[in-house]
């Protein structure tokens, strides 16, 4: 029986968990998903300090302009300011990042001012009490918590713990992932293969989205379309908790994850999906590990790695929000549908005063790896839709590649 898609998401994602935490090294951190909330080992700013190059003053001294304060020195940022202070009539000329000395509570940019003979300045510009003054833990104090847990490390958040004093941060497992490809046809790339033989690219496809998320993902090899070779590749796989194979998987005399699946102890959750491109697509488990049996086929191999296994590894790898990002567009173009399987179709989706329209690709066969570069995401027809589906239609659709939209 055929299930749907959303419902086959469903089930994959109800199996893909997390695998515990560790202790890495926040300079190493890149990509890794953040476990536990993170204590601030220090105040920042670590105390009041100016926003502009300009004079520390007493806000009494310059209520009324113009007035003439007395200059006493100069502050720069990384100075010592213990033993600094201005009474009555007295500022410092202080830099951006500077510590604001005792006495002053408000500093004057340099450009509301004008300098005077005497060591002394004039300020021209009336002043709120306050301004330019970055106050002492405003962006976090000490001890507090910083909740990024479940989101990936990246610069923005790498750089906010970096600024605490984090040297070392609790992440989440990487999901251990093994690539297998299967078929007499496949050869691996190399200058002279043979050109009736087909370079396994779906392995190198799977291998790098999986890698681009910070997953070390093991290229294993690939099989022979027969049962004795495929269950000496599954034999020497160890402790993998995810195991993805391509081809092989649909109703042919020689599709070989099909016919060693019994043998091989795995115990299909679902075997056949409502879809287009995907059909064969198959899961199931076999002792620790989850089995993604994506099809051969190029395109039916990249829609399923990423509709069900980047969101499975999204979930096993900590993420919060692991699900796929969808919009709606116009559709600019037509489109035929023949069956009643929910499509996924490759469109280009352009942005074009304020709106999204979604430009389909001609062939929308499985086998046209070109589609795939010249499109950035899948549109979703129902299973319901069929005929012609007209221009001007909206269509939710699954952007894979938003860098190339704007
Ligand atoms: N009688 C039926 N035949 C087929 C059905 C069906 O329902 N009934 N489904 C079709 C659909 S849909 C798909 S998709 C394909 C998928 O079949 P398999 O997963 O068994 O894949 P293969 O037949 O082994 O290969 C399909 C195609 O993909 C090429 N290929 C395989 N591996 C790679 C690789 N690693 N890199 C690049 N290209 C690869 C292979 O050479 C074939 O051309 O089945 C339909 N048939
Ligand atoms: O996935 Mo098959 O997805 O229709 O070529």
């Amino acid at each position: 029986m055929k299930i749907d898609p959303f419902v086959a998401l469903e089930t994959v994602l109800r199996e893909s968990e997390t695998k515990g935490s560790e202790i890495v090294s926040v300079f190493d951190s890149l990509n890794r998903v953040i476990a536990k909330k993170v204590q601030s080992g220090r105040n920042l700013p670590p105390r009041d300090n100016s926003a502009m190059d300009g004079f520390a003053v007493r806000y009494e001294d310059i209520e009324t302009i113009p007035a003439a304060v007395k200059i006493k020195g100069l502050i720069k940022a990384g100075d010592n300011i213990d033993s600094l202070k201005i009474e009555k009539g007295e500022c410092y000329r202080i830099m951006t990042g500077a510590f604001v000395p005792e006495g002053a509570d408000t500093v004057v940019e340099l450009e509301a001012t004008e300098e005077e003979e005497n060591s002394k300045v004039k300020i021209v510009k009336e002043k709120k009490r306050g301004a330019n003054i970055r106050k002492r833990g405003e962006d976090i104090g000490k001890g507090d918590l910083i909740d990024m847990s479940g989101y990936p490390v990246n610069a923005y958040r790498q750089s906010r713990l970096i600024s605490v004093g984090t040297t070392v941060l609790p992440v989440y497992r990487k999901p251990k992932v093994a690539i297998i490809a299967t078929g007499d046809e496949l050869e691996y790339p190399s200058a002279g293969v043979n050109e009736d033989k087909i370079i396994d690219s779906n392995s190198f496809f799977i291998k790098s989205t999986l890698d681009n998320m910070g997953i070390d993902a093991q290229y294993i090899g690939i099989s022979k379309d027969n049962v004795e070779d495929l269950i000496d590749i599954f034999s020497g796989l160890e402790n993998y908790d995810v195991i993805v194979t391509s081809a092989g998987i649909s109703f042919g005399d020689y599709d070989v994850m099909t016919n060693a699946a019994e043998k091989l102890g795995i115990n299909w959750l679902f075997t056949t999906v409502n879809q287009k491109p995907g059909k064969p697509f198959s899961f199931g488990k076999r002792d620790g590990s989850l089995i993604f049996s994506l099809p051969g086929n190029p395109v039916s191999s990249a829609f399923c790695t990423y509709f069900y296994l980047q969101p499975a590894l999204r979930k096993m790898m900590g993420y919060k929000m692991y699900h796929n990002k969808q919009i709606t567009a116009e559709l600019n173009g037509k489109f035929h549908k023949r069956n009643e399987r929910v499509h996924f179709n490759r469109v280009n989706i352009v942005y074009d005063d304020n709106r999204f329209f979604a430009v389909p690709y001609d062939s929308q066969g499985s086998h046209l790896i070109s589609s795939l570069v010249v499109s950035n995401g899948f549109a979703v027809i129902d299973a319901d839709k069929t005929g012609e589906i007209p221009s001007g239609k909206q269509l939710k659709v699954y952007v894979y590649d938003f860098e190339s939209i704007f």
